[in-house]
């Protein structure tokens, strides 16, 4: 009999719900989070063994709205020392909910890699009725040692769903169905098996220009809430905390109050790029709508939503690119 070798899929802990306990079956909403070590994490799943050969590595063990920029930077590196190894196949990302679309689409932009990587989290604790974490976890390790998630970008596997990195979203926070992608799944998984109804459009990884290998810091990038009355001193805090880029989280199609045009062009004046984004939660802002980007020297976000615009720019801005050139990355990205 020839004994067949698995394929190895590291699983990179870094806390969240996930990793959470409450103090009853009953609270689903209310424990502490980034509480079970990753080891725990999966010998709750013995499942995963019929998969592939699993290990577990802490990285953080925090709450996902307590991640930083270094701890981007820390995570992007470890994932690309893995994806270099030879004898990994896949690595799992157990990750809280909350920023979980800013990590997948970090990783998305700077992993050079077709290995698979997998971002996963959950709603609910394991400690509570119908966690949602067990799947995900077996879910998840599916995708990541599955040859045919590669090259199809950072994924994340919530809710029987694989999506785009990219593209995914928190849309509500109270249902374990809380993730979604303003242009639908990549794909599903099923007892053990995936299936895949289309690719990602946009670079990402292998045909990325940014490479965490020469990323050491993040520059910061504000995002500003754009609402009715709102106050425009908020640009004026976000330039005091010397961001390099101001991501616009506008009304509608990224829209600018007529109070608030002077103040931004005097951002952009400063040196400090202008991404007009939506605060809709599928937003699309049309460059030259609304306002005339070309004039004021502006950048569109496209259908990044405001995080995401974010962590593109931070990730662009590494290289000092230019406004047209921040405008191309947001068009190619
Ligand atoms: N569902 C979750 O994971 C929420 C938690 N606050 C986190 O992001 O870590």
């Amino acid at each position: 009999q020839v004994a067949v070798t698995k394929p190895q899929v590291v699983v990179l802990a870094t806390g969240g719900t996930i990793a959470g306990a409450g103090a009853a079956a009953t609270n689903s909403a209310s424990y502490q989070a980034a509480k079970v070590p990753v080891d725990k994490l999966i010998a709750g799943v013995p499942e995963l063994a019929d998969v592939a050969q699993v290990r577990g590595e802490q990285v953080f063990q925090i709450a996902s709205e307590s991640f930083t920029n270094e701890k981007l930077v820390q995570l992007g590196k470890r994932v690309s020392q893995l994806v270099r190894d030879p004898a990994v196949n896949g690595i799992v990302i157990t990750h809280g909910t909350d920023t979980l679309e800013e990590t997948a689409f970090f990783l998305n932009l700077v992993i050079r890699s077709d290995k698979p990587v997998v971002v996963v989290g959950s709603m609910r604790p394991g400690t509570a009725m119908s966690a949602d974490g067990m799947l995900n976890l077996y879910n998840a390790v599916v995708v990541a040692a599955d040859p045919a998630s590669r090259g199809k970008g950072v994924l994340v596997a919530m809710s029987d769903e694989i999506h785009s990195g990219r593209d995914v979203a928190k849309r509500i926070n109270i249902k374990t169905s809380a993730f979604g992608s303003q242009w639908g799944p990549l794909g599903m998984s099923v007892e053990g098996k995936t299936f895949w109804f289309r690719l990602p459009a946009k670079r990402h990884t292998v045909n990325s220009e940014f490479d965490i290998e020469s990323i050491e810091t993040l520059p910061e990038v504000a995002i500003v809430y754009g609402y009715g009355n709102m106050t425009t001193e908020l640009y004026d805090a976000a330039l005091r905390s010397g961001a390099k880029a101001v991501v616009n989280a506008g009304t509608g199609n990224g829209s600018v109050p007529n109070y608030a045009v002077e103040k931004l062009k005097s951002v952009r004046a400063q040196g400090v790029q202008v991404i007009r984004s939506s605060r809709v939660a599928d937003g699309f802002v049309i460059r030259n709508a609304e306002q005339p980007d070309d004039k004021y020297d502006w950048v569109v976000a496209h259908d990044l939503n405001p995080q995401k615009a974010k962590i593109l720019a931070a990730v662009a801005l590494t290289r000092g690119v230019s406004s047209q050139d921040l405008q191309r990355i947001f068009w190619e990205y």
